[in-house]
């Protein structure tokens, strides 16, 4: 997590507001109290910004809540202290200037916390002791971590998507919030209001999050899957929120024009038969007991959920009591978040070590004192680069803290500085590359080093793996077992050798039968037909991910076209941006990569995006879009359509298949109805795309 605490203070943490600690400053009691809740304030406000605004926080969540629960601890105490403008008062913090603003019809509120089975029973009891006579049923819900989103439908359309903001006012991202697939556009059935407000979370998968990173320069990384769907949604071009795999669950409804819901589990219906994906994990419960099981049965589970939570939500079922109920300063009391422990835990640090990348970075890791962190041992963890290390100050022999958060791999997260001894050491990466001796290189302004040598056998070897893997070449039949041996043989020493092995060189291997070898060069042999951006995604090419491979190649169509393309052209290309597009444009400029592009290609590889290969459900089948769309942009329509095989015509003629009719069409749609092409709406295209999208 390297952005926890970056350019930050360490926050001064009390855990109480014993006197005794306060005696020791100056001025008298009430003075020193007053300072001190200002600190904490102007802490919290602090930490909201950088959350909600940078989404780049600067806190552990744990030490967020700790900030905020010793503020409303005192504020409670010492009710001549709390402000309307205290931070318990509101939530989260107001919309930034340059974002249209949208006030919220009602407030988008936040959740009160439980930590422990008995406060969930406090809660309880507090509903009970306001609503005596009532016999209350719940339904427990899932806490999805990510950010809570407004729509506005009208007519069944969607015509606003808005953040929480401060819960009043948030920012409007209609644009952004439109390329969310699994958001509909239009509600599904006849049970339509003229007017209703949806609430829900955005969201990004876990898988997709580290996919994100692994494309993110290593200064810029998400420090969580919050964080990056904030980050992804909360951007200037739409196009860049659609290439981010952003997904949503319903789970509210704001307001509703002329319908009569009863319950919460009745709106949770409602929203299923409109279109919105409703987590499948909500479930009823008619008894505290069965809540709390619910509540343990998923602090074991959510490591296998796909998504991160933080806890589960605990919902009043009956919408009578909820009005009843109503809510105190930023929390409805008919519900309650039951929030669970970070999964964070002590070990000792006892070594550093580092490992060289696929594209010769140099990568420190953690050795640990082997620690079991959720039913799994964690003996290392990654430190991402040097500058992480000394900004979290980490030292060999150090405590340190560990998490591991859903599947994402361990991480420290700082040292606890309470256990020093004074005999830690402060690390420093070696000079050399510890594999090839090479002087290790620091590029300016970044915060990685690299081995230069392109020969770096370990270089070589993760290059190796990299390229045989699923998402590049995808020969299934070469593990990193096998491309070790390879590369070890001297078989592979540039990518390229895989195109010449022989039969005879597989069979000297230790452990080859004829059989595997077979399959092996059989697999090679296929990879050759690979589409163009598996092999850009394979050719180890700093910054690139798959997505901005398939980007890149739909783009430019072919190798030459890329090759040829100056900076400022890749980096044009949406969704690709100045990080990625000057890597590609320097790795195109060297020399012994253009060799290697020449040996592929010599070797039969297709390098250019042939689009009748991309063997998609829409093969086969052109397209063509005029006028303006309302739910993307036309770029971004043409590029899904591509990925799922279909082709952009370049003109209206017989042999087109499909014209896609928008706002205030052009002359095509004439020349269509004369030539007898099958014209369609927006809708039908997004049904289309909709039906054949893979997750
Ligand atoms: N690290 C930091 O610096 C920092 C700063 C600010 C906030 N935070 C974190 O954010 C929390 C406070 O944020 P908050 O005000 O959003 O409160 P919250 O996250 O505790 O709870 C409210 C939110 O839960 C979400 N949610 C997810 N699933 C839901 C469901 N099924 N039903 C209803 N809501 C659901 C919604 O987005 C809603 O807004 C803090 O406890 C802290 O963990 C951290
Ligand atoms: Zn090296």
């Amino acid at each position: 997590m390297s952005d926890v605490y970056e350019g930050q203070e360490e926050p001064e943490l009390k855990n109480s507001t014993t006197p005794s600690a306060l005696r020791q400053e100056e001025g008298s009691e009430e003075e020193r109290l007053e300072t001190h809740v200002a600190q904490l304030r102007h802490q919290i406000e602090e930490a909201n910004y950088q959350y909600y605004i940078k989404d780049n926080p600067t806190l552990t969540d744990a030490e967020y809540d700790q900030l905020m629960i010793e503020l409303q601890t005192i504020e409670h105490e010492h009710p001549e202290l709390q402000t309307p403008d205290s931070p318990t008062q509101r939530v989260g913090t107001g919309p930034v200037q340059d974002v249209p603003q949208h006030r919220h019809p009602l407030p988008m509120l936040s959740l009160a916390n439980a930590r422990s089975e008995q406060e969930l029973r406090d809660w309880h009891k507090r509903a009970q002791n306001i609503l005596p006579d009532a016999t209350f049923s719940y339904v427990c819900e899932l806490k999805i971590d990510g950010l809570a989103m407004a729509l506005t439908y009208g007519k069944g359309r969607l015509q606003i998507g808005a953040s929480r903001g401060d819960g009043l006012v948030g920012e409007d991202w209609t644009p952004n919030v439109r390329t969310v697939r699994t958001i509909p556009q239009k509600l599904r059935g006849d049970n339509i209001p003229s007017k209703v407000e949806v609430r829900g979370e955005i969201y990004m998968p876990i898988q997709s999050f580290e996919k994100l990173n692994e494309e993110m320069s290593d200064d810029r990384l998400f420090a969580n899957p919050r964080n990056a769907a904030a980050g992804s949604l909360r951007q200037k071009d739409p196009r860049i929120t659609s290439t981010r795999n952003l997904s949503f669950f319903g789970y509210q409804i704001g307001y509703v024009d002329g319908m009569r819901i009863n319950s919460h589990w009745e709106t949770l219906e409602l929203l299923r038969q409109w279109g919105f994906p409703v987590n499948p994990h909500v479930q009823q419960a008619s008894t505290l007991e069965e809540v709390m099981d619910y509540c343990k049965k998923w602090e074991k589970e959510r490591f296998n959920l796909p998504y991160e939570i933080d806890g589960v939500v605990i919902k009043i079922n009956d919408l009578a009591h909820q009005e009843e109920l109503g809510t105190v300063a930023r929390d409805p009391r008919w519900a309650i978040a039951f929030k669970y422990p970070p999964i964070q835990v002590a070990t000792q640090l006892l070594d550093i070590r580092v490992n060289v990348g696929r594209t010769g970075s140099i990568n420190p890791w953690a050795v640990l004192e082997p620690i079991n962190i959720r039913g799994v041992t964690v003996s290392r963890a990654s430190l991402h680069n040097e500058g992480d290390i000394q900004r979290k100050d980490l030292r060999i022999g150090d405590w340190v803290l560990v998490q591991r958060a859903g599947e994402v791999i361990p991480q420290v997260v700082k040292p606890v500085l309470e256990r020093r001894s004074g005999k830690e050491e402060v690390y420093r990466l070696p000079d050399q590359c510890p594999f090839c001796q090479t002087p290790i290189i620091r590029i300016p302004d970044q915060a990685m080093a690299y081995c230069p040598n392109k020969e770096c056998p370990e270089r070589i070897l993760q290059s190796v793996i990299h390229f045989v893997s699923k998402g590049a070449m995808d020969i299934e039949t070469i593990g990193e077992k096998m491309s070790k041996q390879l590369v070890d043989a001297g078989y592979i020493k540039s990518l390229s050798d895989f195109y010449h092995l022989t039969e005879e060189q597989l069979l000297a291997l230790e452990g080859v039968k004829k059989k595997s070898a077979d399959n092996m060069l059989a697999a090679i042999e296929a990879s050759k037909k690979r589409p163009f951006w598996h092999i850009l995604f394979g050719l180890n090419i700093r910054y690139i991910g798959e997505k901005s491979a398939q980007l890149l190649a739909t783009a430019f169509g072919d190798i030459d076209s890329l090759a040829h393309a100056s900076a400022e052209e890749i980096i044009k290309v949406p969704g690709v941006g100045p990080e990625i597009g000057q890597s590609v444009y320097n790795w195109l400029q060297d020399t012994d990569n253009l060799a290697l592009i020449d040996r592929l290609r010599a070797a039969g590889l297709t390098l250019k995006e042939d689009r009748v290969e991309i063997n998609g459900p829409l093969t086969g089948q052109s397209f063509l879009i005029t006028g303006r769309l309302q739910a993307m942009t036309r770029a971004a329509a043409e590029e899904e359509i591509t990925l799922l095989g279909g082709k952009i015509a370049t003109g209206v003629s017989k042999a087109l298949n499909h014209l896609i009719v928008g706002e205030d069409p052009g002359s095509k749609l004439a020349k269509a109805q004369k030539a007898g092409v099958p014209t369609h709406d927006e809708e039908w295209l997004i049904d289309l795309l909709k039906q054949h999208r893979e997750d």
